[in-house]
């Protein structure tokens, strides 16, 4: 069944959101001005706007915003003319004023984060979005970590408190194509009519565009990306890739390939700091399993105690640490260091 009668696939680009991470939550209303313009002109049907880490990501923990959310989301409002603002939420992080105020400036999707196995903490926040008249997106964050049967279970819970469309969400970008379909199918079979099931993919393994097309073969209709990659780790499923895979297989995505290209290199790219790339500590991302926000905080702790941060990411891996336990990143850089002296 495809997303609609003109689309067979829905895609979101995160790089207002996910690229947070990238650009340490330096986004200007000006970035965001000239990203949604250009996104929008290319057709690509929602643009999501948050920190990094979600709306009231802003934090010691996490990083400050330069920019308030909520005025980056009415900057992105204002900007649009046909794409749909989504902005994503984590329990916890952000509260349910987050999720009013960002209705309030004209955001149209609700998404709400959690870690695969405590889909739970969203119910209340999936019903309030619902009974606002957003639309609702459920996010299983680090995917790979659990069983496609366990996940499933965790989408069923998100579908019955409302949210409309589960994400299997591949934060350390660690899965490889037949553990997206695995996962998919799962959903797929768990939701049936119920809700409809998603795919985020990051680039530390470098498959983020085969994996999105695994999970469209197997029943996926959202799929995120980043243009340019723009996100966190090895950044995301770049949507002009996708855009372009998609246009060559007759996977209907509503995006113009030639725009998105260029949106890509002549508007994304001069507001990156620095191009995501597939370098040491973004593959050992992939490879041990590390959620990709954590990226820039191995960086930040190594320069600080003088350790390596592969040495970080792999004892995170070995911990199996999640989203919210970026303060323990320093702790294993003060191990490493005392073991050093
Ligand atoms: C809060 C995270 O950055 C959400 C996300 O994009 C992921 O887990 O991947
Ligand atoms: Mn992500």
């Amino acid at each position: 069944m495809p997303y609609s009668d003109t689309l067979d696939i829905r895609v979101t680009d995160s790089s207002l959101r996910d690229g947070s991470h990238a650009k340490r939550h330096r986004f200007t209303s000006d970035d965001v001005r000239s990203v949604v313009a250009a996104l929008d002109d290319a057709g690509v049907p929602v643009i999501e706007v948050a920190h990094g880490d979600g709306l009231g990501g802003s934090s010691f923990t996490y990083g400050f915003s330069k920019t308030p959310e909520q005025e980056l989301l009415r900057t992105a409002v204002e900007t649009a003319r046909r794409a749909v603002i989504a902005f994503l939420m984590l329990p916890g992080l952000g509260v349910k004023d987050d999720i009013r105020a960002a209705h309030d400036n004209g955001a149209g999707i609700c998404r709400i984060a959690t870690h695969c196995t405590e889909a739970d903490i969203a119910v209340q926040h999936f019903g309030l979005a619902r009974e606002r008249g957003l639309e609702t997106v459920g996010f299983l964050m680090m995917a790979h970590s659990t069983t496609p049967e366990n996940l499933a279970r965790q989408a069923r819970i998100m579908a019955d408190a409302g949210c409309q469309c589960v994400y299997v969400v591949d934060s350390a970008g660690a899965m490889v194509m037949d553990e997206v379909t695995d996962r998919v199918q799962a959903l797929v079979a768990e939701l049936g009519d119920d809700a409809q099931v998603g795919f985020h993919g990051h680039e530390n393994l470098g498959l983020g565009t085969g994996n999105s097309v695994a999970a469209v073969r197997a029943g996926a209709l959202q799929i995120d990306g980043s243009t340019r990659r723009l996100g966190a780790g090895a950044g995301n499923t770049p949507v002009e890739a996708l855009a372009a895979v998609c246009a060559k297989m007759g996977i209907r995505t509503g995006i113009d390939v030639l725009k998105i290209i260029d949106a890509a290199e002549d508007v994304v790219r001069p507001v990156m700091d620095e191009e995501c790339r597939l370098d040491r500590l973004a593959l050992l991302m992939g490879h041990a399993g590390v959620y990709s926000s954590f990226l820039k905080h191995a960086y930040r702790q190594a320069g600080r105690y003088g350790v390596p941060g592969a040495e970080i990411l792999l004892r995170a891996g070995e911990r199996r640490l999640v989203g919210g336990q970026e303060d323990q990143l320093i702790d294993i850089a003060l191990e490493l260091a005392a073991a050093r002296n």
